[in-house]
């Protein structure tokens, strides 16, 4: 699904209503009332007072056409109109009539003697700005904003929590529990910066048309579960482990081994067919141990690795896990590096490495995938101000190398030199030692079997989270550790080869 600009959302809008041959106010009830399936089941008691904030724009007038829909279903609402300017959109202004001859409780609120008390309602939905924003929030609308947020409530918020910016930073805005947006994904809304406003966002479809989407280019969109059902392969009758790849684990040291066992475990559970770990004497009988299904290969030293060298062909390496930063241990990764042809993905301390001796980016082959978490990124690239920074940095970085940088976080961003994919697979049960390790296990798995670097990432940090969303119900978000990540990649597997109707 495709992330695009305010502008753009204002074209397919505009398109769609140009397209289709429906009235704007049709496309504004669509919207409303996809707003509304998605509030009513997600709060059934009709008793709850419910106070619905509307601004004078399209958002608000969503906002006005919600409440008639709660309204008729027996909801105890009230509107606020919080009247920022004189300058009413038609089709809000339309509902404001609507709304009065359909005899619903409201007011109008000016200046802040007249903001209602908000301690008696259970609810509040936010319809004071959406993707119409344009400039810094000030006046009446910041105060009842301001207003909203001390109170404690639980906020759902249309399409977007009032004064978050699309495209650039946010200062201030409506600190939504949930906001419902409609069917275009937003990247504000994923950004670590916005945590504040945007907590659970759900997309609606509203019956955008299709072909006005289609028009607007983009470099920037989610990871679907379509995308990634399409992009898995069969699982031939007559495949054997030689036939589905066999990935290599490097990495470990003495009192780090157990990152090697994740990773290692996690690659093979991914579904190929043959893994190796490499790691220093001390790890070897905890491998063969821990995970007998793993082939071991051990440096000659016993503590650390020293120099990596092997007679088999893995068809993909996982490098850097556990495996410290020892003057020995780089000079093994530099040699490594400049040797190595096979598919690589690189992480935790093989990263650390690469930013010690940032020349040796130079010599990695294309595609290489790095998956850093936002401190070894920033060891990597330099520090940023803001997320748009970070984000330009990025790309500038996986350009100037020609690297996939897996960028770990609450919603994981997969940046190429081409485009901007973003993950919302995971919950912060994933926050747990060792789950990034796994990640490593599973791309490197997945970079095995043949999939390309750009298909093992997006597949691979979709996967990953996925175990997290399926086990939500039964392991605890808190005693959630890496090995459930591992022994949950078959069901994530089920649930992304599930047929939908
Ligand atoms: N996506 C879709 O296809 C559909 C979208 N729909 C809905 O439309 C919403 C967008 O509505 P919108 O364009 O009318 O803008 P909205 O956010 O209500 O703001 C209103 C006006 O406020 C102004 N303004 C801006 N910043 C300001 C500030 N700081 N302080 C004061 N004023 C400020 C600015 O006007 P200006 O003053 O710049 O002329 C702006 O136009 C969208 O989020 C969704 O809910 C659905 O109905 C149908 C399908
Ligand atoms: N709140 C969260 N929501 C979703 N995913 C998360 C959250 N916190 C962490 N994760 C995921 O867990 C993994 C943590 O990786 P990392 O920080 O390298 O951990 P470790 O070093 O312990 O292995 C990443 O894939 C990250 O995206
Ligand atoms: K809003």
């Amino acid at each position: 699904m495709k992330i695009l600009t305010s502008e753009q959302i204002r074209r397919v809008d505009a398109e769609t209503i140009k397209r289709e041959g429906i009235p704007s106010l049709e496309l504004m009830k669509r919207a409303a009332k996809a707003f509304y399936d998605r509030f009513t089941e997600r709060f059934p008691d009709k008793n709850s007072p419910v106070l619905i904030f509307a601004g004078v724009g399209n958002n608000g007038g969503d906002g006005l056409v919600v409440a008639r829909l709660l309204n008729k279903s027996g909801y105890n609402v009230k509107v606020c109109i919080v009247e920022y300017s004189d300058h009413y959109t038609e089709d809000c202004a339309h509902n404001v009539r609507r709304i009065k001859a359909e005899n619903i409780s409201y007011m109008k609120v000016r200046e802040e003697k007249e903001i209602p008390e908000l301690s008696g309602y259970d609810l509040l939905i936010d319809g004071i700005f959406g993707t119409g924003l344009s400039r810094e929030v000030s006046g009446i609308a910041a105060t009842v904003i301001q207003r909203i947020n001390e109170s404690g409530k639980p906020v759902i918020s249309i399409d977007v929590p009032s004064g978050l910016f699309l495209d650039r930073p946010t200062s201030f805005a409506v600190h939504a529990t949930e906001t419902i947006t409609f069917e275009i994904p937003k990247l504000a809304l994923y950004l670590p910066d916005n945590q504040a406003y945007t907590d659970k966002v759900t997309i609606v479809p509203i019956g955008l048309n299709k072909e006005a989407i289609a028009q607007e280019a983009s470099n920037m969109s989610l990871v679907e579960r379509c995308n990634i059902r399409a992009l898995l392969k069969p699982l031939h009758k007559f495949a054997h482990k030689g036939t589905q790849g066999h990935g290599l684990l490097i990495g470990g040291s003495l009192g780090k081994i157990g990152s090697v066992c994740l990773a290692s475990r996690a690659a093979l559970r991914s579904g190929c067919g043959l893994v190796t770990a490499f790691v220093p004497g001390c790890g070897t009988s905890v491998l063969q141990t821990a995970f007998p299904e793993a082939m071991v290969i051990e440096d000659r030293n016993g503590t650390h690795i020293t120099s990596i060298g092997y007679t088999i062909r893995p068809d993909a390496v996982g490098i850097g896990v556990g495996m410290g930063l020892l003057p020995e241990t780089q000079e093994a990764f530099y040699r490594f590096i400049q040797q190595n042809r096979a598919p690589m993905v690189i992480d935790a301390d093989g990263l650390n490495i690469l930013s010690k001796n940032r020349e040796w980016l130079s010599l990695l082959p294309p595609d290489t995938i790095l998956t850093p978490h936002p401190k070894e990124l920033s060891r990597l690239i330099g520090e940023w101000r803001e997320d748009y920074e970070k984000i330009e940095k990025t790309i500038a970085f996986a350009k100037k190398y020609r690297l996939i940088v897996v960028l770990k976080g609450a919603y994981t961003l997969i940046v190429t030199p081409e485009h901007l994919y973003v993950n919302r697979t995971g919950t912060p049960a994933l926050a747990t030692a060792g789950s990034g390790d796994v990640l490593t296990g599973i791309i490197t798995g997945l970079l095995a079997q043949g999939y390309s670097p750009l298909e093992a990432a997006q597949s691979g940090v979709f996967l990953h989270g996925l175990t997290a969303d399926l086990t939500a119900a039964e392991i605890h978000p808190r005693s959630f550790i890496a090995s459930d990540i591992i022994d949950n990649l078959g069901r994530a597997y089920f649930e992304i080869e599930k047929r939908i109707r």
